[in-house]
């Protein structure tokens, strides 16, 4: 049996109390193996992010186990988990968060020279090529498409060869053809580097590159699609919408 990358068991997020309580997860369970392209949809408010956040270790779950990679993160400290991320875990966001004021190379190799590292120049350079943006290394955000500033992203989340890369809808700020880019390529970080992918997103033609959809509704994993056409998905999504 192979060991999934992350494996999640009857996680439960629940936010506030009284009258203000929500309860964002409830009891989702569910692996994604190595190797594996997972999508997440859902309607507004399912509990999308909130898993994504618990399972990278981002927030705390109030219920249930994340293991990534064989270690619970249940059972870690803060400075440990820091850790686990920083080594294990990469993310990427909606709106880039690229530091402003440094190059796409210079972001590339921030989050290993903040764990003490001295990335080699060549090594950069790499992993900007990976991203088709060797030519690209010495310009600022700014000075960057939105399509590649998610790139410049990619390549920074990637650059310690994490076991996984979560990714919250990493298309939703991009037009069509930048976001097939980035499709592509987390599609290559998958089939060619074995690394494992878990989407958030809301665009069907995006969650159709992906080798599996799970489906949240209210907090639980309602379905799973595979080889679901855009048409099915939209299908499948309108059922869970509130009616009223
Ligand atoms: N920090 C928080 N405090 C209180 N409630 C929260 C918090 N974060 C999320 N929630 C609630 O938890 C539920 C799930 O939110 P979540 O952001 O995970 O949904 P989502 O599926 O990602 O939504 P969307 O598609 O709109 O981004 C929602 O009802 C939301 O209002």
């Amino acid at each position: 049996m192979t060991t999934a990358t992350v494996s999640l068991r009857d996680l439960r997020m629940v936010y506030g109390t009284g009258a203000r309580r929500v309860c964002a997860l409830d009891g989702v369970t569910t692996d994604f193996p190595p190797a594996t392209f997972t999508a997440i949809m859902g309607p507004s408010g399912s509990g999308k992010s909130t898993l994504l956040h618990c399972a990278a270790g981002l927030d705390r779950p109030t219920g249930g186990r994340v293991t990534i990679a064989g270690t619970d993160l249940g059972g870690l400290d803060e400075s440990s988990l820091t850790r686990l991320r920083r080594d294990r875990i990469g993310f990427v966001f909606q709106e880039f968060n690229l530091v402003s004021s440094l190059t796409a190379a210079q972001n590339v190799a921030l989050p290993a020279r903040l764990a003490g590292r001295r990335p080699s120049a060549g090594e950069v350079a790499a992993a900007l090529a990976e991203v088709g943006l060797a030519d690209r290394a010495g310009h600022r955000p700014s000075e960057l498409s939105g399509g590649q500033q998610q790139r410049v992203a990619i390549a920074r989340a990637l650059f310690n060869r994490p076991a996984v890369l979560f990714a919250d809808e990493p298309t939703g700020a991009l037009d069509s053809r930048s976001s097939r880019q980035v499709l592509e390529l987390l599609r290559t970080v998958v089939d060619e580097h074995g690394q494992t992918v878990v989407m958030v997103t809301h665009d069907p033609l995006a969650a159709v590159t992906a080798d599996e959809i799970v489906v949240l509704a209210d907090g639980r994993l309602v379905d799973r699609l595979t080889e679901a056409s855009a048409e099915s998905i939209i299908s499948r999504l309108a059922t869970l919408e509130p009616t009223c």
